[in-house]
């Protein structure tokens, strides 16, 4: 487990201060409607400029990547804020040139101040690390402005880019302090703790599942969503060229690991024993062993395994949830998602400790109406690398560059 120490903003006399919080207010974008669709990491950052309100508070955030299309200015974003904060919240369209650095010299405390989307400055994103980071303009231009620098951006705590980890001194944010401790208390779990995973990034689901495995930390896991499809073939289970071919350069690199962990973990590790696939716009289902003789992909688990997860989840302490376990998207497929939060909900309402992660298991928990019973974190990526037992540039910024 990575050594987790960081020094809070919040400890610190802020009172009349300039502070600097970088945040992960990166979010989905409706770009025809020229809105945004979804912003729970936008009210996530609210309590934190609460927080902040007796200092003047400059934001650094990113939208999207540079190059892609919703890679767009951060002005909704600030309007969603100054409609959250009272009208507090202004935005400038520069990030470190002349019109930036006046607006932040004129900021008085009471107001946030929004900068530009710091992607849209590719030199954000072309470091290779900390070292280097220190040394763009960036951080030699906008470093004297301020008294205090935060990094509140769990959701990116997996990049070392310019504005997350570039600065002299760096502290934690609530949010990064909230989603620490509660990683903290995951590596230490209340047992019989439960994790399921699913979604589309297999092989990164796999490493969460192995390290916290090895580390005791699961007691049962139950795969679905393509890290099941990934891991049935490593078995040496037929899931038909339809299915492999979404995983194929995974298992050609790692097929051999994953069936060691298969192997090792059998009785903690549950494989869906049933899958469903759409044929005439119509949900069908299948036994697994028999999907290889069907020419289609499956989109979601079937219902005797959807009772089988919800039968463990029932007796869980700990629940940790990253990836829906089918295309919850889909009409015909998304019956496992909303079945298997709606038995998280439950067990949360008995006593257990629900996070999940990611944007899309999150999406389906706000969907059914159970987002204030479950931990949702705001982090999809970064969670589950802190959850692999890796050492994250965020990490190593808080304990190295401590205030
Ligand atoms: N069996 C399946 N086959 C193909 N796609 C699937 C399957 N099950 C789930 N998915 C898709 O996986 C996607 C989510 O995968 P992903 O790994 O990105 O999850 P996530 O945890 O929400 O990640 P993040 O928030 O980091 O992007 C959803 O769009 C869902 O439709
Ligand atoms: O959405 C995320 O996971 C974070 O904002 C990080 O984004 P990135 O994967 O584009 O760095």
């Amino acid at each position: 487990m990575p050594e987790i120490r960081f020094k809070n903003i919040t400890d610190l006399d802020i009172k009349g201060k300039k502070i600097l919080v970088r945040a992960d207010i990166n979010s989905s974008i409706d770009l025809e409607k020229n809105e945004i669709r979804s912003d729970p990491r936008i009210k996530a950052l609210v309590p934190t400029l609460e927080a902040l309100k007796d200092a003047a508070v400059v934001l650094i955030a990113h939208q999207s990547r540079f190059g892609k299309p919703d890679c767009i200015d951060l002005k909704l974003h600030a309007e969603l804020l100054n409609k959250y904060l009272g009208g507090t919240v202004k935005f400038v369209k520069d990030l470190f040139g002349e019109e930036a650095i006046a607006a932040i010299k004129a900021l008085q405390p009471g107001e946030v101040l929004v900068l530009n989307n710091v992607r849209l400055w590719e030199i954000e994103t072309k470091v290779k690390s900390i070292e280097e980071a220190e040394q763009t303009e960036l951080i030699a231009k906008l470093t004297p402005l301020f008294d205090y620098f935060v990094n509140d951006a769990f959701g990116a705590a997996h990049r070392a880019h310019v504005s997350l980890v570039g600065w002299p001194k760096i502290c934690a944010g609530p949010v990064v302090k909230r989603e620490l401790e509660m990683v903290q208390s995951l590596f230490n779990p209340k047992k019989p703790s439960v994790w399921l995973v699913g979604g589309a990034k297999a092989y990164d689901k796999f490493l969460a599942v192995k390290f916290n495995l090895e580390e005791g930390n699961i007691d049962k896991a139950l795969i679905c969503g393509l890290t099941a499809i990934l891991m049935l073939e490593a078995k040496g289970i037929d899931m038909g060229e339809p299915n492999r071919k979404f995983i194929a350069e995974d298992l050609d690199k790692h097929r051999a690991e994953i069936a060691e962990t298969c192997e090792k973990f059998k009785d903690s590790i549950i494989l869906p024993e049933d899958m469903a696939y759409e044929e005439d716009g119509k949900r069908k289902e299948i036994d697994t062993n028999q999907v290889g003789s069907i020419s289609k992909s499956t989109g979601d688990i079937g219902s005797k395994s959807i009772a089988t997860f919800k039968e463990i989840l029932k007796s869980a302490a700990t629940i940790v949830a990253n990836g829906p376990p089918g295309i919850f998207e889909k009409e015909v497929f998304k019956q496992s998602s909303f079945e298997i939060v709606e038995a998280m909900a439950e067990a949360a309402k008995q006593g257990a400790f629900v996070c999940i992660g990611g944007g899309d298991m999150g999406a389906v928990a706000e969907m059914s109406g159970h987002g204030d019973k479950i931990y949702i974190s705001t982090g999809g990526g970064a969670l589950l690398r802190i959850l692999s037992g890796k050492d994250l540039p965020l990490l190593k910024v808080l304990r190295e560059k401590m205030p």
